[in-house]
């Protein structure tokens, strides 16, 4: 039972659903008290003897007072349990996306994001309901089910009988149709990712959706999506639908058995009407309960589903944050690569036996071919990939060895595919300093050529780049990046093809700017530029697997 991980949610609220539990017994009683009171109030109309002696307005004014209660009761249960179910997905989907953001990039190349992204809506959605909502409902439903069919065999104990050999039959019916609402709730919900991830692709690339004139095609495929998704709705929506209605058949042939049986036994005169019209509506009381165990079995078997796609995610394990490794020691920001060895899982040979070296106050080069490994080896020291053999020192300590936030902290990257936030420049340039001043930020973009064009923008540093920058230009974009690293100030910059966004005078420019702004570090450049190897003193270029100055 992969839900039982995560009983651990329903613990903290165990006082809310404490109560909610007695509101359920209430509401329980209330409901299994009408049918007495009717029963009653029947027998007082008809002069015949009742439990109290009382006129039959008193029943009605009882029977009214109960169907009050009951409202009451179901509002505040409504209520409460909906907000048991909100706190749990709150706590759930933190906890969630907590882990899924500290798993290793290798995790995310894997995945597409509308995986991820149902993960964590709508996968913990089904779960958080089911969990706020099964122990309240599953409870009443019995003690209602239970509770009707003893109070039936009180009045008569062959009709409890009739229903008591109709139970095994309704419970081989939900065996039989739950078994197959799991795999296709899975199958839904791979399919949704699917559509969510394909639509999220298109419109983060609508340029170049547009510009290859791919409207009609990635329509087609979105729309095969939607079929498929159809068809899979459809088998849901059918056993879903059979489900309900079969059980209910099932239980109203047995309230017609009862109804017969409960007529035969008032004619022989075993029964009084009141017992009859008592026994019926004990009938039509035991049927919902039943029905909606039905119901609860099929959000169970979607609930497994979706708790196992949760614990397969929260089992794999997060980049290690080792709380005993050591902070790294930082010196000067001198790097070695020994002896590395590299590839991707699954992948062809990249790296083999490679060694380097970045020295600080260097401006160290690395170029090569498209696909030679270029921006494997920075993400092999920034450690979002492990080397398969050999170690990388910075400052003589193996960064395996150290803490990971120790080592991220001293390197600031500027990627060739510039990531920025929806928000403002400024907070795009403060991202790694949240706290940081205007000032500062000011400074920073002075830095790298970025406040020109900022005083330009009517909203100044305040003004919004849009989701992933899209308000700015590819060349704004990179000057940004580059005022967020230098707000950093790290002693290790490392810039994965910084000028591909630039015309002739921008790299000129930049290549300028760098040796001057980051005399004293170590910087290693990832690029295509022949104009950078005027400022660069090593050039390394990757061939064939391996690395030789030039
Ligand atoms: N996450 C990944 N999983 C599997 N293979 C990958 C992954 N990332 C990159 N590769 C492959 O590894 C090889 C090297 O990629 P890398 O990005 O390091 O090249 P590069 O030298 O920086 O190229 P470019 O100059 O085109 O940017 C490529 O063949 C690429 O397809």
């Amino acid at each position: 039972m992969f839900i039982n991980h995560f009983l651990e949610y329903v613990k903290p609220q165990k006082h809310k659903y404490a109560f909610i539990m007695v509101l359920m017994l209430v509401e329980s009683a209330v409901s299994l008290g009408i049918p007495y009171l009717v029963g009653q109030f029947s027998s007082a109309a008809l002069g015949e003897p009742t439990a109290i002696d009382a006129h039959y307005s008193y029943f009605i004014g009882a029977w009214l007072a109960l169907i009050v209660i009951q409202a009451l009761v179901r509002y505040q249960f409504s209520f409460r349990i909906n907000m048991i179910g909100a706190n749990i997905l709150s706590s759930l989907s933190c906890r969630l996306y907590d882990h899924v953001q500290m798993l290793p990039i290798s995790y995310f190349s894997k995945r597409k994001k509308g995986e991820i992204l149902a993960l964590i809506s709508n996968d913990a959605n089904v779960l958080a309901y089911f969990l706020s909502g099964i122990l309240t409902s599953l409870a009443p439903s019995l003690i209602i089910a239970v509770g009707s069919l003893i109070l039936m065999a009180s009045i008569n104990v062959y009709l409890a009988l009739i229903i008591a050999v109709c139970i095994p039959g309704f419970y081989l019916l939900l065996k039989l149709l739950g078994k197959r609402i799991r795999p296709l709730s899975e199958q839904v919900t791979e399919q949704q990712a699917s559509i969510v991830a394909h639509a999220s692709e298109n419109i983060g690339a609508i340029h170049l959706l547009k510009s290859f004139g791919r409207e009609q095609t990635e329509s087609d495929k979105f729309k095969h999506n939607t079929e498929k998704m159809l068809e899979l709705r459809r088998s849901q929506f059918h056993i879903q639908a059979l489900l309900s209605p079969l059980v209910q058949m099932l239980i109203s042939i047995g309230i017609v058995l009862i109804a017969l049986v409960s007529v035969l036994h008032y004619r022989s005169g075993e029964l009084t009407i009141s017992e009859l019209i008592t026994l019926l509506m004990y009938g039509l009381l035991f049927a919902k309960p039943m029905s909606g165990l039905a119901a609860t079995y099929g959000q169970y078997q979607q609930a497994q589903g979706a708790s196992k796609r949760i614990l397969d995610v929260l089992q794999i394990e997060p980049e290690t944050i080792d709380e005993s490794a050591n902070e790294l020691a930082f010196k000067q920001g001198h790097i070695q690569l020994e002896n590395i060895t590299f590839h991707y899982d699954g992948g062809k040979p990249l790296l083999a036996n490679v060694n380097a070296e970045f020295k600080p106050d260097n401006i160290t080069l690395l170029i090569g071919d498209n696909g030679a490994g270029k921006t494997t080896i920075l993400h092999l020291l920034m450690r979002f990939i492990e080397p398969k053999q050999g170690r990388i020192l910075l400052d003589d300590q193996d960064i395996s060895k150290v803490s990971l936030q120790s080592l991220r902290s001293h390197i600031a990257l500027v990627s060739q595919d510039v990531a920025l936030s929806n928000g403002s420049i400024f907070e795009n340039i403060a991202y790694g300093r949240p706290d940081t001043s205007l000032e500062q930020v000011v400074k920073a973009a002075k830095a790298s050529g970025a406040d020109r064009f900022i005083n330009q923008l009517e909203d100044g540093y305040h003004a919004q780049v849009g989701e992933n920058g899209v308000l700015l230009s590819a060349g704004q974009r990179q000057k940004i990046s580059l005022a967020r690293a230098l707000l950093l100030n790290s002693r290790i910059i490392i810039f994965d093809e910084p000028t591909s966004a630039s015309d002739e005078q921008g790299h000129e420019e930049f290549a300028a700017l760098i040796k001057q702004l980051l005399a004293g570090r170590t910087v290693i450049i990832v690029t295509h530029d022949t104009n950078m190897q005027k400022i660069a003193d090593k050039v390394y270029a990757i061939d064939r697997f391996e690395i030789v100055e030039k």
